[in-house]
């Protein structure tokens, strides 16, 4: 049945028909050039396979009452406001969202949340904040609901939308919260409630919503399919003894929550059969210790014995598996203990059990048939629940400090009377005579072994990189276009690892991130070289963009051009999907920098302008044009020195005309100012024997972007479909 009528406002009960309301059916959009994409495993999958082993998803349960557990959770809060509270209901507003009808169009997984976002979630968060905060009149929103735009656009087209959320607004600077105007005087005493809510993480609740589609039905119906004891969440197969040491508290679950999980259950849940549940979440250096004998140094060995034939993300069907690994790492990312997902027609309800590492979960159910209680209400239960259940977290944790657990893994002092240490430390002296830097030693290295330890991150198994390209830097005796072999193990004075400490930047060609080196010397001392930057991109495009890129560090390197980054290699994951462009951290950019962040306008030195200058002026001579001189791109490190980045919009064989117009560009910005990209470059003669490798035809799952700019990102994230480049009026230009 379908419930799709607003519903008939009384002046009594009016709350109640609103709540009592189920949202009308939604049909796949009968255009065939609208198109609703089967839902595909989005590129930055590769992030949840370096969850924290405590983070990791161990099992999904069946909970049979939860939606009715939930819309409970707004009756009780309707039953306790009074009437004089209740005041009265806007029912004219809230109805004309109710009654608003899909767009034709209507199809992928952007659209199915953008339609709930306007006919279900105004609705109920404005009910949700007058439930939550009763004395208002005035009803509006002090909980939101958003779909968080991200600089990825081509995310759209995966069928999959993960970056919708319940969240309370914050002040990006100070992380206080902004109620809804009047609404923090009302709260009295539960003021600081709120206010430690906000500090303790914005985010209350998570929504996954996939593409109208049968494959999406099938999808959310299996996704209690699994072996009770055990979920097979995915990780890197790399086997390696990893190094990092963390400590670590799990984020607890709310003593009191606003839903119930029967005792048997939990009990079930927390029953761990070590050698079942253990299974999934070992990495192979575990089970398999073949590679090493009893005298030996532990080797590792590669995810793979060859390289993958594509190294890009290739899109590949979301399995159930896939989307609930996608959804718990969301869940965990954005610390909400309930997961909504949403296919249209049907959903299913979450809760993130964070001890028992449990997914419980609720049956399919149909949202146009919801019937005492209506959908309304069940979604308004929701609503609530995720902000209680994120209060007394947040109460907890202030008041409970977590004790800090120490790393079960040690580092061993090595044993003076170990005849081989002793050994190891006499070789270690001679090398200290004439020491090479630790990022020399590992430029001449082809495998890396990466592991994230930041946030959420803390890799249970690294990935594997082989070298793809040399390092611009060091030199070494191989050959331009030497492909180096994958060896079926390594010993630790045959690779390097990386440690990825934090996320910098998230731009059209990648991710960028700050990063720490380790090698081991054939002597066996441990060498660190901290400050480095790995950018990584997943998707055919963003990979040929950063070969170009590299070929571009290249030339200048060539030409001896400074204030660029200094490039250590480019390397390819060998469970496909990723290369990396690894760099030295060259600071921060002028825009970071300002120092009014309410104003757009950039401060640098007089010195540091001229340098800028004369960096444009050496890429120049080198035969490169940046062709994307933004103040994002302009850093200034901790010594105060100048380097311009982002080189994958570069260009070779500018004219003379071009490369004036750029440094034209440069006086703008380096000013203080930002040069409109929207309007055309002028033509030059000799325009024509610039070049530059064109980006390959998006595949159906990218959106084109050629030469589009990053837009400039707040939170939320501001509508920048606007911006775009002074090349656009080329990107059209036949290029070699
Ligand atoms: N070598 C570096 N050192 C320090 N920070 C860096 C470095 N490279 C990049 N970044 C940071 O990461 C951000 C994004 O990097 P970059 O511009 O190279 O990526 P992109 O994907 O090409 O982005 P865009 O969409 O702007 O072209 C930069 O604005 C800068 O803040």
């Amino acid at each position: 049945m379908t419930c799709s009528e607003a519903p008939e406002i009384s002046t009594m009960g009016e709350l109640g028909t609103l709540l009592s309301w189920s949202p009308a059916q939604v049909h796949a959009s009968t255009n065939p050039a609208i198109r609703a994409p089967p839902p595909i495993l989005p590129p930055h999958h590769f992030y949840n396979k370096h969850l924290r082993r405590e983070l990791i998803l161990k099992r999904v349960l069946s909970l049979p009452f939860l939606v009715e557990n939930l819309s409970q959770t707004a009756t009780k809060l309707v039953d306790s406001i009074t009437a004089d509270e209740l005041g009265e209901v806007p029912t004219t507003e809230l109805s004309t969202h109710l009654q608003t009808r899909p767009r034709r169009e209507i199809a992928g997984a952007d659209t199915i949340a953008d339609y709930y976002s306007i006919s279900i979630g105004e609705v109920c968060t404005a009910i949700a904040s007058k439930l939550l905060i009763p004395q208002s009149r005035d009803w509006g929103s002090s909980v939101c609901w958003a779909r968080f735009t991200t600089a990825d656009r081509t995310l759209a087209a995966t069928g999959v939308e993960e970056h919708a959320c319940l969240y309370v607004l914050t002040d990006k600077e100070d992380r206080n919260i902004t109620l809804f105007p009047g609404h923090a005087e009302l709260l009295g005493d539960r003021l600081s409630d709120w206010q430690r809510l906000a500090a303790f993480g914005p985010k209350l609740g998570t929504w996954i919503h996939l593409s109208l589609c049968p494959e999406s039905e099938r999808l959310l119906a299996d996704l209690d399919h699994f072996p009770e004891t055990s979920f097979p969440y995915k990780l890197c197969r790399t086997v390696h003894s990893s190094q990092t040491e963390s400590t670590f508290t799990r984020p607890r679950d709310a003593a009191s929550v606003p839903w119930s999980i029967p005792d048997k259950l939990l009990a079930s849940a927390s029953f761990i059969d070590s050698e079942q549940s253990n299974k999934n979440l070992r990495p192979r250096n575990q089970s398999r210790r073949s590679e090493t004998t009893h005298n030996e140094k532990p080797r590792s060995v590669p995810s793979a014995r060859r390289r993958p034939h594509t190294t890009a993300h290739l899109p590949s069907p979301l399995t159930a598996e896939g989307l609930v690994q996608l959804a718990w790492a969301r869940a965990t990312e954005n610390n909400s203990s309930l997961i909504v997902f949403n296919c249209g027609n049907y959903e299913r309800i979450c809760v993130r059990h964070r001890e028992t590492q449990t997914l419980f979960i609720s049956p399919v159910f149909d949202v146009t048939a919801c019937k005492d209680p209506g959908y309304i209400q069940l979604q308004v239960g929701t609503y609530t629940a995720m902000t209680l259940d994120a209060i007394a977290r947040a109460k907890e944790a202030k008041r409970t400090p977590a004790p800090i657990r120490r790393s079960p893994r040690k580092r061993r002092n090595p044993d003076p009377t170990d005849s081989r240490a002793k050994k190891r430390q006499k070789m270690s002296i001679k090398t200290r005579e004439k020491p090479l830097p630790p990022i020399a030693i590992a430029s001449q290295r082809d495998m890396m072994f990466l592991t994230l330890q930041y946030g959420i991150h803390c890799s249970p198994a690294p990935a594997s990189f082989i070298r793809a390209a040399q390092c611009l830097v060091h030199a070494t005796k191989r050959k331009p276009n030497y492909k180096p072999p994958i060896k079926r193990s390594y010993k630790p004075e045959e690779y390097f690892e990386l440690l990825l400490t934090s996320q910098i930047g998230d731009g059209a060609t990648g991710v960028v991130h700050s990063a720490n080196l380790r090698v081991v010397t054939k002597a066996g001392s441990a060498l660190t070289h901290d400050n480095l930057v790995l950018k990584i991109a997943f998707q055919e495009r963003q990979q040929v963009r950063m070969r170009h890129e590299y070929a571009i560090y290249q030339r200048l390197a060539e030409h001896g051009v400074t204030g660029v980054p200094q490039v250590y290699g480019l390397f390819e994951d060998l469970e496909g999907g990723a290369i990396a462009l690894l760099m030295n951290n060259c600071g921060k950019t002028i825009w970071d920098l300002r120092p009014d962040k309410k104003r757009a306008r950039t401060v640098i030195t007089s010195v540091q302008r001229a340098r800028f200058i004369e960096i444009l002026t050496s890429v120049h001579r080198a035969g490169v044009r940046h062709c994307d001189i933004r103040a994002e791109n302009l850093l200034i490190d901790t010594d105060g020195e100048a380097f311009i980045v982002d080189f994958d919009r570069g260009r070779f064989e500018p004219s003379e005309g071009k490369k004036k117009w750029e440094m034209e560009i440069m006086d703008v910005v380096t000013e203080g100012g930002h040069h409109d990209f929207s309007m055309p470059s002028p033509k030059f003669p000799d325009d024509d024997k610039e070049w530059w490798p064109r980006s390959p035809v998006p595949t159906p799952t990218e959106e084109s972007d050629e030469d589009t700019p990053k837009p400039r990102r707040f939170w939320p994230a501001t509508d920048t479909s606007n911006e775009d480049t002074d090349e656009t009026d080329e990107s059209n230009e036949s290029a070699t």
